[in-house]
């Protein structure tokens, strides 16, 4: 359980263009569901996430892990959790060129100091289970933009994350692709994992797949609403 409170968020303190993204925002994520955090351009998306992503600090209030209050931790600790609790899908998926599809599934890996062969393992079973096994060793610019996307899912979960971020996921995804893209999401937090995202697509907004939205504007947190029918 990811919980918010009071947090509050500004960039260039002190200066001229001074501006307060985040404005006070309590929030819980539960567990094991999909959430969106939506809302206009600017609202504070992207900045939410980064502070529920451990990938930035906010400038007041507190972040609680499982119960664990992380805001105050040290760098090397937070880079830690990080590693350990959260695996990122990003939107331009981030793959790096001129490596295969296995090989850019592992890198998040290596600073764990899991051996490569169990890596590999784990990257294959991922693979396997998102129907890609056949384009492991395929460089992934020679990938279709959807085997690209389930190649960065993979990637995110290669050390078994509890909790999985995704800004804009679909944003360069046709409906199809983001419906597939939806049902895999579905499918993970189905098996126990708590999925967070950010989104202006209506798809993916309005999908039967997510179980909560949280509406933002100006920085603020103006609605949250569970929209799955069937909550267990
Ligand atoms: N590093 C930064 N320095 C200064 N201002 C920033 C910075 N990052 C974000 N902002 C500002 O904070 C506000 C919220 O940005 P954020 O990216 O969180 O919005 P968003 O809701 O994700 O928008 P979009 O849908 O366009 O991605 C915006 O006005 C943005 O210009």
């Amino acid at each position: 359980m990811l919980e918010l409170a009071n947090i509050r968020k500004v960039f260039n303190q002190g200066q001229h263009n001074e501006y307060w993204a985040l404005k006070g925002i309590d929030l819980e994520i539960p567990p094991a569901r999909v959430s969106v955090l939506k809302g206009p351009s600017g609202s504070g998306k992207t900045t939410l996430l980064t502070i529920l992503g451990c990938l930035a600090r906010p400038t007041e209030g507190r972040v609680r892990l499982n119960g664990e209050d992380i805001s105050g931790l040290p760098e090397r600790f937070l880079t830690e959790i990080r590693r350990r609790t959260f695996g990122f899908i990003f939107q331009q998926f981030n793959l790096i060129r001129g490596l295969s599809a296995v090989e850019n599934i592992i890198l998040p890996g290596y600073p764990g100091g899991t051996p490569r062969a169990q890596l590999l393992a784990r990257a294959e079973a991922l693979l396997a289970d998102l129907q890609l096994a056949h384009r492991r060793d395929a460089k992934v610019e020679w990938l279709s933009g959807g085997e690209q996307q389930r190649v960065a899912i993979c990637r995110a979960l290669i050390n078994d994350p509890e909790i999985l971020v995704a800004d804009e996921p679909t944003a360069n995804l046709d409906s199809t692709l983001s419906a597939e893209f939806l049902a895999i999401l579905r499918r993970l937090a189905e098996a126990g994992r708590t999925v967070i995202l950010t989104s202006h697509d209506p798809l993916v907004v309005e999908s039967e797949v997510v179980d909560r939205v949280y509406s933002l504007r100006d920085g603020r947190l103006i609605e949250v609403v569970d929209t799955r029918k069937a909550w267990p």
